[in-house]
């Protein structure tokens, strides 16, 4: 059985590491050399998780764009949120708080306080650090968001942090009544029926 999920990176207008992450999590690659995101990018990822076969859908959101301009329609139907931030940029996790926000509003899931975040605290090799993993966690705690602390650059936890997000993407789509379930849904179908295709040639 195949199922289909979405997932989004929404991420503070600071070069976090976010297209990092991903690349690092989908490609198993990290490069030093920044590439501005254009709007968004949009992967895909097979894992299996017990004994379902996920597709997860990642959208990479662009740090420098202001998050309205992108449309509630990029953010309806996600099925969970990545808030990234920097260790090394106060400014960056104090940014978490709108975004969080600005994201719900965006969004607008059937049960915003039920709605499931992951927060990755990103560039942990980087010696200069100014958050710390205690502020970083109280936040999470405040809001209800699980905690992750990465480096894309050494493939440190992000696996881990991604893995997790999906299984929290594919508890609430399973949720029968949220928005994301209906899309999702949709999506699933149009999947089968590629696959069909595929299949027939
Ligand atoms: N040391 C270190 N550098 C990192 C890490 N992750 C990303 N970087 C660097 O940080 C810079 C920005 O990374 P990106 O992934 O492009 O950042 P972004 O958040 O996607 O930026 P936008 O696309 O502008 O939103 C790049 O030079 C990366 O090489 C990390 O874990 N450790």
């Amino acid at each position: 059985m195949t199922y289909c999920t979405r997932l989004r990176a929404a991420l503070p207008q600071y070069i976090v590491g976010k297209s990092a992450l991903m690349n690092q999590y989908v490609n198993s690659r990290f490069t030093n050399y920044y590439r501005a995101t254009i709007g968004a990018d949009f992967f895909t990822k097979e894992l299996r998780l017990d004994d379902k076969l996920v597709t997860a859908q990642i959208w990479d959101t662009a740090g420098t764009e202001r998050f309205q301009s992108l449309g509630a329609a990029l953010y309806r139907g996600t099925d969970c949120c990545l808030l990234v931030f920097d260790v090394t940029s106060p400014n960056s996790f104090h940014a978490l708080e709108t975004w969080h926000r600005e994201f719900l509003v965006q969004a607008d899931p059937s049960s915003p306080d039920k709605f499931p975040f992951v927060v990755v605290a990103n560039k942990t090799d980087l010696e200069e650090r100014q958050v710390s993993p205690r502020q970083a966690q109280e936040w999470c705690k405040s809001c209800n968001a699980e905690y992750f602390e990465t480096s894309a650059k050494e493939a440190v936890n992000v696996e881990e942090a991604f893995v997790q997000a999906v299984r929290l993407a594919l508890k609430h789509h399973e949720v029968p009544g949220n928005k994301a379930h209906e899309e999702s849904v949709n999506l699933l179908e149009k999947a089968e029926n590629q696959h069909t295709k595929k299949c027939n040639c």
